[in-house]
């Protein structure tokens, strides 16, 4: 099996503080992965060195076989950070067009049209980032993430701060992509729709894994999903 995502014997510490703990996964090319844990487990840590932001203390990382740090990875990666910071001296067109031309993208202009246009941004195409609302930054960082479709997709929290509607216009928009996604999120709803296996980290170590069948099979009749994960977690601790 091709593997798009792969974390082996990772070690990352903050001073004294081990975040991550010989943590271990795979994600099989096309898979649509959910990373699951409770508070301070290290999910963000985790989509930070996938990224290629940050970088292992012990342990190798891999995208698509590549360092997360290297030209090809970043071809092929889009990263949506958990409090993600466009920049704020630039306006929504400009920000997308500047990343767009970045990443070496062919038509900058027409990208940056097509993502304001699918992130419904038309009436803040001309506002400064640092000036847009928290919800709104969100819409041009998700923009910002997917507009090369990269072949993998590491979203930390993407629904964070939408307002309803905009938040099933994104998980459509998402659904309608072929990338490897993991997804790291406490909101389970979007670990049933856009996702079919589920990653659960506590402690900085892989705890479970498993399908979401699997996962909701664990639940007694009527058992909201919610409670099963809770359950698991609580177990696990
Ligand atoms: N820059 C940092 N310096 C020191 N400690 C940090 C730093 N970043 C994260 N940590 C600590 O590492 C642990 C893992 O953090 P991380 O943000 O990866 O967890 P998380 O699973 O994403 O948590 P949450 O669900 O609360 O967002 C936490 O205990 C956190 O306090």
């Amino acid at each position: 099996m091709e593997y798009c995502i792969e974390a082996r014997n990772v070690v990352k510490r903050y001073g004294s503080f081990l975040a991550l703990n010989n943590l271990s996964f795979t994600v099989p090319c096309g898979g649509k992965y959910a990373l699951l844990g409770p508070n301070g487990a290290g999910k963000s840590t985790t989509m930070k060195i996938l990224s290629g932001l940050m970088k292992p203390d012990l342990g190798e990382v891999k995208v698509m076989g590549y360092p997360p740090d290297s030209t090809e990875a970043r071809r092929l990666l889009g990263y949506l950070p958990e409090d993600p910071l466009p920049y704020r001296n630039l306006t929504v067109r400009e920000n997308l067009e500047y990343i767009a031309t970045l990443r070496g993208l062919e038509n900058p202009r027409e990208v940056a049209e097509k993502m304001i246009s699918l992130l419904e941004l038309e009436q803040y195409q001309g506002v400064l980032a640092g000036k847009l609302s928290r919800g709104n930054q969100q819409k041009l960082a998700i923009a910002l993430a997917i507009m090369h479709n990269p072949k993998v997709l590491l979203l930390d929290e993407p629904l964070n701060y939408l307002d309803i509607p905009t938040q099933e216009k994104v998980i459509s928009l998402l659904k309608g992509m072929d990338s490897t996604f993991l997804i790291s999120t406490h909101i389970m709803s979007i670990a049933l729709r856009l996702t079919d296996y589920v990653l659960v980290i506590s402690k900085g170590s892989l705890v479970w894994q498993g399908s979401i069948q699997q996962l909701k099979a664990m639940g007694r009749e009527d058992e909201p999903i919610e409670s099963v994960v809770a359950r698991l977690m609580t177990e696990l601790k």
